[in-house]
């Protein structure tokens, strides 16, 4: 699979996974709300029925303490006064010889009624209930009402099923019921929702079924649809539901970012430095005159899972990003290790660095006086430094001289390309000139670059200097620069340059 292909679908898989899992948490707090919901509807359901029994207490325990055998005045009276703080029931009714002889609302009646069997029957308090979904009070015998009749004792009392029904319960299904043994009566709310709650399966959080703690056998049954719950709250819904895209959205984008950062070049080099992804190649510098290798450039490399970056794309970052010493303290640590395990080298042999001007302006160049592997190798450490404004400071000029008497050998490097403006050349410490391969390339065409070679080689002999030229390639370049006075060559025309093996393959060809 192509790596881009790969990192695109690392992105999106993160994508859906943020999405699904947001999605999941979405789920698990509406669950809560949903949860949250219909307990508070049952506990108000609960509230409703203890206040309801409370009532019942306080109501037909006074009255039937009173003693009253029939209705009169007396006992209307009593019964109007029970009647009258009440919030739950809507009217009292007397019973003489289990008829109704009286009730609050309608006084004493005209034709007595017989009352009716119970639907269930609390034996220790001798209560007996009955639910009437239809019933015409006498006050209003215009509209039938749904209601609970209480009898205890001598009295009976009515509850209004309204009163439960207010607009505080949001679960679109509830009941309340006494519950005795194996019977389950139907007291308000839509009648048969406890028995299915109670024998069908359903999802998570979308039912309660609680019973009062003041009497375990009246309990309420809530249930709440998950899509009703949705309905009623697809606004906020939707909101969720787009945060959600967007974090799994950004989120593979997020991924996709830090991918790409990973393999960013930057990235490569930061973590290279610590990984030893970075390698150098030796390049062989030849006398002109003898055509004998006096020694090597060494020249930074780069290789990782991504593949291999050239010096014209890392130098430059580790520029930006400060990270010049550091690579150069690598590179001295294994050139020095590879160079001195080749015993076919000479003494004198010259192996020339690069080193950074901004390492020369920070001071740090100054600490290779200190590398005994440095100072006391049989080599001629030669410091190639680019022509750069850095150089041209008296900071610069120190260190230099500090470094030459330490026996390093500094060459300037790329003669003529950069900054061309240093004032006192002579007061540079400096052994050797390098010419641009610019130089040398605009023989052929016999440019100016090449007709100011004669200069180049004026100032060498002025101060007293080496003379390197790269980037040779062709004998004609060679015989020229021969001719020229240049007193070292360096370019494919000798070699390319090589990993430590290959390079010492070389040297070995030529000690032959
Ligand atoms: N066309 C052509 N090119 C030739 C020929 N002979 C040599 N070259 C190339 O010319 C460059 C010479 O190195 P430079 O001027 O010091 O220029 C170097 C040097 O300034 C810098 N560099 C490379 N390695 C290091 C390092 O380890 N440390 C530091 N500070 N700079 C380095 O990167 C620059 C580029 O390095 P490279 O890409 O290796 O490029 C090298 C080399 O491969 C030739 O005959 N024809």
């Amino acid at each position: 699979m192509k790596k881009g292909h790969k990192k695109s679908i690392i992105a999106l898989l993160t994508g859906i996974l943020v999405f699904v899992t947001g999605s999941l948490i979405l789920l698990y707090f509406a669950g809560q709300k949903l949860a949250a919901t219909i307990s508070e509807d049952a506990t108000h359901l609960v509230k409703h029925i203890d206040t309801a029994l409370q009532e019942r207490r306080r109501i037909l325990t006074p009255l039937n303490n009173l003693g009253f055998k029939q209705c009169d005045q007396a006992t209307l009276l009593e019964m109007r006064r029970a009647l009258f703080d009440a919030k739950y029931v809507i009217d009292i009714g007397f019973f003489k010889n289990d008829q109704l002889v009286c009730t609050t609302g309608a006084g004493l009646l005209d034709k007595v009624i017989n009352d009716k069997s119970p639907d269930y029957i609390i034996v220790d308090e001798n209560i007996r209930v009955r639910f009437e979904p239809q019933l015409y009070l006498l006050l209003f015998s215009d509209r039938p009402m749904e209601v609970i009749i209480v009898r205890q004792g001598d009295y009976n009392l009515i509850i209004d099923t309204k009163v439960f029904n207010d607009d505080v319960i949001s679960s679109p299904m509830w009941e309340v019921v006494y519950k005795h043994k194996r019977s389950i009566n139907h007291l308000a709310g839509q009648s048969g929702v406890y028995d299915t709650l109670v024998n069908n399966v359903y999802l998570p959080y979308e039912r309660r079924l609680i019973c009062s703690e003041q009497n375990s056998n009246y309990c309420v049954a809530l249930h709440m649809p998950w899509n009703k719950f949705f309905a009623k709250n697809h606004f906020l819904l939707i909101i969720s539901l787009i945060l959600t895209c967007l974090a799994g959205v950004s989120s593979a984008l997020l991924v996709d970012n830090l991918i790409a950062d990973r393999r960013s070049t930057f990235n490569r080099i930061r973590l290279g430095l610590n990984k030893n992804s970075f390698y150098w190649t030796y390049q062989p510098i030849i006398c002109l005159q003898t055509g004998t290798v006096i020694g090597c450039e060494v020249l930074a490399r780069f290789k990782d899972k991504y593949g291999t970056l050239y010096p014209d794309q890392f130098i430059p970052l580790l520029r930006k990003n400060n990270l010049t010493w550091k690579f150069t303290e690598a590179m001295i640590a294994k050139v020095l290790k590879e160079l001195t395990a080749i015993d076919i080298l000479p003494e004198g042999f010259k192996v020339s660095l690069n080193i950074f001007p901004c390492d020369v302006e920070q001071g740090n160049v100054s600490s290779l006086t200190q590398v005994s592997e440095l100072t006391n190798s049989r080599f001629i450490i030669c410091l190639e430094i680019t022509e750069d404004e850095y150089l041209d400071t008296s900071i610069a000029h120190a260190h230099f001289r500090t470094l030459v008497k330490s026996g390093f050998n500094l060459s300037l490097d790329d003669f003529g390309t950069g900054y061309s403006n240093l004032k006192n050349l002579q007061n540079l410490s400096f052994h050797q000139l390098k010419i641009d391969r610019t130089f040398v390339q605009d023989i052929a065409t016999e440019g100016l670059k090449a007709s100011m070679i004669p200069n180049i080689m004026e100032l060498v002999k002025k101060f007293n200097y080496t003379c390197v030229a790269e980037g040779i390639e062709t004998s004609e370049q060679e015989a020229i620069l021969k001719t020229a006075g240049v007193h070292y060559g360096q370019g494919w025309k000798y070699g390319r340059p090589m990993k430590v093996n290959k390079f010492h393959e070389y040297m070995a060809k030529q000690s032959v």
